[in-house]
C-alpha cells in the first residue's frame, strides 16, 4: 500500500506544517504537527483540562467504538523550546493519507503547556522519529510510521514542504514527479533517535562552497535552521546591519534587507535554500526588523535542519534495515 496526505503552513510564516488525522469510528478528524524529531502521537482531547483547550480539535475516546484504554500507560514529552505535554494511551484506528493503523497507540492529553493552548492550529503531533523517542511508561509504544511500515511497498515516507502553500507527505511511495534531477542517499545514525545525519558543506551566496562535515537533523516539526556560530556569522557578516538581539533571542536584521542564498551539501549533491526563506518573519507582527531563518545552535546542542531547510527539498525518510535520508532539490 501507499498513500499522501497534503500538509499546509499553519500561517503565513509556515512556522508548523499540519495534516488531518482521522482517529476512531466514526472518524474524529484532527490538525496534527507530522515531527520526525519526535515519536508521539499525542492529541488534544476530551480528558484535557478545560482551561487549557482554546479552540483546538479534541478526540473523544468515549465516542469511538474502537477505542481502548491501556490500562496503567502513561506519557509526558517535553520539545525543544520547552513546551510540554501528558497524559494517557489508548489505541484507536488512526488513518493518514488513505493509510490505516488498526491499532495505533493514541496519547490523550490530559495537560498541556501554555504554547499549545495558545497555538489553536495544532490539535496534538504525530512522531516520526524512532521508537527510541517514545515517551510512554511503563512500556514504549511504537509510532505510526512503525504500525505501518511492514504494510507500505517501499519502507520509506517522504516530506515535501512548501514555503506559504501546501505541500505533501507521501507513504510508501517516493513519488519522483516531486523533485528535480536525482536523490542523494546519505547515512543515518537513529542514536538517540533522530533522523541524523552529516552534511558535506555549505555555501553563503555566491561564495565558494565549504566542504566540512555538519552533523544534523531532520526535523519537521522545527521551524528554522539551526547551525554552528561560525557558519552563521559567516552567513550574517554578508547582511548589512544583522546583529545577535539578545532582546529577540537570535540574529535580526532589516526586513528590507536582501538575504544570500544558503547551500547545503548532501554527499556531492547541493540543496540551495533561497534567501528569502532565510528573511524570516518580522519580529512582532508590523515591525521593520525581521528575524532569521538561520539561527545558532549553540545552545541546542546539535545542528537542526527544520523547515526553513526541508522545505527547499524533496527528502526520503527511509525506515528500512538500513535507515538513510534521500535529498533532491525540486
Ligand atoms: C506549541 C509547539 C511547541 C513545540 C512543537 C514542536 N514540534 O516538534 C518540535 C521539534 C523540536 C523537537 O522537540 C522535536 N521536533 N517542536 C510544536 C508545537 F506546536
Amino acid at each position: 500500500t501507499s498513500g499522501s496526505v497534503a500538509t499546509s503552513p499553519i500561517d503565513s510564516s509556515d512556522d508548523a506544517y499540519s495534516i488531518p488525522v482521522s482517529i476512531g469510528t466514526p472518524a474524529q478528524v484532527l490538525n496534527l504537527d507530522l515531527d520526525t524529531g519526535s515519536s508521539d502521537l499525542w492529541v488534544f482531547s476530551s480528558l484535557t483540562t478545560a482551561s487549557e483547550v482554546n479552540g483546538q480539535n479534541i478526540y473523544t475516546p468515549s465516542k469511538s467504538s474502537t477505542s481502548k484504554l491501556v490500562s496503567g500507560a502513561t506519557w509526558k514529552v517535553k520539545y525543544g523550546d520547552e513546551s510540554t505535554s501528558s497524559g494517557v494511551v489508548y489505541t484507536d484506528k488512526v488513518t493518514v493519507g488513505g493509510i490505516t493503523a488498526s491499532s495505533q497507540a493514541v496519547e490523550v492529553a490530559k495537560t498541556v503547556s501554555a504554547s499549545f493552548t495558545s497555538n489553536s492550529d495544532i490539535d496534538g503531533l504525530i512522531g516520526m522519529g524512532f521508537d527510541s523517542l517514545n515517551s510512554a511508561k511503563p512500556s514504549a509504544v511504537p509510532t505510526f510510521f512503525d504500525n505501518i511500515i511492514g504494510n507500505l511497498d517501499s519502507p520509506v515516507f517522504t516530506a515535501d514542504l512548501k514555503h506559504n502553500k501546501a505541500g505533501s507527505y507521501d507513504f510508501g511511495v517516493i513519488d519522483s514527479s516531486k523533485y528535480t534531477g536525482s536523490l542523494t542517499y546519505v547515512a543515518v545514525d537513529t542514536d538517540p533517535g533522530y533522523w541524523k545525519f552529516t552534511s558535506s558543506g555549505y555555501g553563503i551566496g555566491s561564495a565558494a562552497f565549504k566542504s566540512t562535515s555538519v552533523v544534523g537533523i531532520a526535523d519537521t516539526g522545527t521551524t528554522l535552521l539551526y547551525l554552528d556560530t561560525a557558519i552563521v556569522k559567516a552567513y550574517y557578516a554578508t547582511v548589512s546591519g544583522a546583529s545577535n538581539s539578545a532582546t529577540y533571542g537570535g540574529w535580526v536584521f532589516k526586513c528590507s534587507a536582501t538575504l544570500p542564498n544558503f547551500v547545503f551539501g548532501v554527499g556531492s549533491a547541493k540543496i540551495t535554500i533561497p534567501g528569502s526563506y532565510i528573511n524570516y518573519s518580522p519580529v512582532t507582527t508590523g515591525s521593520s526588523t525581521c528575524f532569521g531563518g538561520l539561527q545558532d545552535s549553540t545552545d541546542i546542542g546539535i545542528n537542526i535542519f527544520g523547515d526553513v531547510a526541508l522545505k527547499a527539498a524533496f527528502v526520503v525518510f527511509d525506515g528500512s534495515d538500513t535507515p538513510r535520508l534521500g535529498w533532491a532539490s525540486k
